[in-house]
């Protein structure tokens, strides 16, 4: 956000490290902002999350690097002193390297006497502030400060991340071979990618997003940064649903989904589907299929076809009559299944959601990619995304957004990369990582679900690509929600489902904000305004 436009509703940006020093350099080359004032700003965040908890200040420790990130250090020192508290701060490395910054920091921080010591005694220290690496960490941690990181660890101090926890990659949040496991973080300006994705965001810990002054670029386009949802994007987002609609105007979605004996994820599809707005649903799928879902799902029309007979004028049917198409889960991979999804993608011009066995048959029939209609969502787990792709999951995982990008950029698709943090990309190069939901959503069926959410979506929504966004995000919120009520361990996909009317009915107050955002805030905001 600009900072005219800071409590405008726009979406939480997200941001590498390269653009972290570009929007620091811009703040302080072309807006004119002195780098002390920003290292000034950035040093009270910290003190002022620090004294959230007072009473673990009876002895700080402040442990600094050769860059900006330790003169940070040195200014939190600094204050903490002159407030009164009892405070040391090291400062690791060798005096040659230290930034300017660093230097000058250190010259203040001795003219008021704060303590500096070389060799602290570890386990003295009730609250340990790291300041070693922030989005300059650029190698593997090794000698003195791999020391130093396990050192702080070892402790039981209370311990607050500068910006990023030392050690951590702020880009792909992977551990560059030791990191400090901090309590808390308080990060500037802006979220880096890297306290969003795993292991990073647990290392973090809970991680607050300070403003310091530093905003993007004036008339800066969206795909400049990766976003994350928050509540108030979906209240700003989400199609009002008119008065005067009928079951007509809210979606007409059909589901090609459940082959024999699958009837399992053609429900959960649908039901998600009704439970997010949808008017109404149809299920194209097996005949064995009817009795089943026709008594789970009564509000459901249904469209059967038996074993070998499958019914291309009845699907060429259903596809005029709908507004949105899903395809995929509990599908199968057959010969029937496949001519059915062949034939759907040559006879489909409407919004299509690829999902389960519809990507593994995209993978096996690569052809196809020139079918797909104007707007396609692509929702793989990243066991279906190294099927189409051939990357390896390691491969997959080291760089969801390189690889949601360049897949959604290859096919011109919207692609829902699913982990534990789903990230979203769409061809013109938006994107999005979310922070909702958490381990109990990873649950069979709990991906129908979130097909179902989106194709609803897509029935009313302007933009496919916030749509999807929003999908990902709303059954990240039900997933907190079915958590709050069942556990994470015991919660299944239908409580997902089950959670939906709460989640769309009352919104996410503070707590529930808190919550499905995995402990990620911006200070200072006020949410009962939401
Ligand atoms: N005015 C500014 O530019 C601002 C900078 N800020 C702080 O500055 C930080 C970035 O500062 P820097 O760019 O100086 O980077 P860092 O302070 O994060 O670290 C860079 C230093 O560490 C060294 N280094 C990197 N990886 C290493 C490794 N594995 N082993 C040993 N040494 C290693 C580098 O050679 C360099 O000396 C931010 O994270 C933030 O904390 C904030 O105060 C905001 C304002
Ligand atoms: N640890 C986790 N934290 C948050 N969300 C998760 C986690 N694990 C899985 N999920 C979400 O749960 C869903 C699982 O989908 P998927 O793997 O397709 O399940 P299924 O095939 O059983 O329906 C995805 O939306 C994914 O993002
Ligand atoms: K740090």
């Amino acid at each position: 956000m600009t900072c005219g436009e800071k409590e405008a509703g726009r979406m939480k940006t997200v941001v590498s490290s390269v653009q972290a020093k570009e929007l620091d350099q811009y703040a302080i080359e072309e807006m004119k902002m002195p780098s002390l004032i920003l290292m000034e700003r950035a040093a009270l965040a910290v003190v002022d999350a620090l004294e959230k908890k007072a009473e673990t200040l009876k002895c700080v420790l402040v442990v600094c690097g050769t860059g900006n990130n330790g003169a940070d250090g040195v200014a939190v020192g600094r204050i903490l002193h002159l407030k009164g508290y009892d405070v040391n701060v090291c400062c690791l490395g060798e005096e040659q390297r230290y930034s300017p910054e660093l230097r000058q920091q250190l010259e203040i921080a001795k003219k008021y006497c704060v303590s500096l010591v070389n060799n602290p005694s570890w386990n003295e220290y009730t609250t340990i502030v790291d300041a070693i690496f922030g989005v300059g960490l650029s190698r593997n941690v090794t000698g003195f400060y791999l020391e130093a990181i396990k050192q702080i660890n070892q402790t039981f101090a209370r311990k607050v991340a500068v910006d990023v926890p030392s050690g951590l990659c702020s880009d792909s949040g992977r551990i560059l071979g030791h990191a400090v496991r901090a309590d808390e973080t308080v990060t500037f300006a802006f979220l880096k990618k890297g306290l969003c994705l795993y292991p990073g965001c647990e290392w973090a810990g809970e991680t607050c997003v300070a403003d310091i002054g530093i905003y993007e670029r004036k008339n800066e386009t969206p795909e400049a940064y990766t976003h994350a949802v928050e509540w108030q994007d979906v209240r700003c987002l989400l199609p009002k649903r008119a008065e005067n609609g009928n079951k007509g105007s809210f979606g007409k979605v059909l589901f090609l989904a459940g082959s024999r004996q699958m009837a399992g994820a053609a429900y959960l599809c649908a039901s998600a589907c009704l439970r997010s707005g949808a008017g109404m649903v149809k299920i194209h799928t097996a005949q064995e299929n009817r009795e089943i879902l026709q008594t789970l799902l009564p509000e459901a029309l249904l469209s059967t076809y038996a074993e070998g007979q499958a019914d291309f004028q009845m699907l060429k049917e259903d596809l005029e009559w709908c507004d949105v198409v899903a395809a995929g889960p509990g599908l199968g991979q057959g010969p029937q299944e496949c001519s059915l999804l062949q034939f759907l993608l040559e006879n489909c011009a409407k919004p299509l959601v690829l999902d389960a066995d519809a990507l593994n048959l995209f993978g096996k029939n690569p052809h196809w990619a020139k079918k797909l209609p104007k707007t396609c969502v692509f929702t793989p787990h990243l066991m279906e995304m190294s099927r189409m792709t051939g990357k390896t999951l390691e491969e997959i995982q080291r760089e969801p957004f390189h690889s949601a990008d360049e897949f959604a950029k290859r096919h011109q698709v919207i692609c829902v990369l699913k982990d534990a943090r789903t990230v979203i990309a769409v061809p013109d190069g938006r994107s999005w990582v979310n922070l909702s939901g958490n381990s109990g959503m990873a649950t069979a069926g709990s991906g129908d679900v979130l097909t179902g959410i989106t194709a609803a979506l897509l029935a009313v929504g302007e933009d496919p690509a916030h749509m999807a966004a929003l999908a990902v995000y709303l059954h990240g919120c039900a997933g907190d929600v079915a958590c709050g009520r069942k556990g994470d361990r015991s919660m299944t996909a239908q409580d997902i489902i089950g959670a939906l009317p709460e989640v769309f009915k009352r919104g996410v107050d503070k707590n529930g904000e808190k919550q499905s955002n995995k402990g990620i805030y911006i200070a200072g905001r006020d949410c009962a305004k939401f």
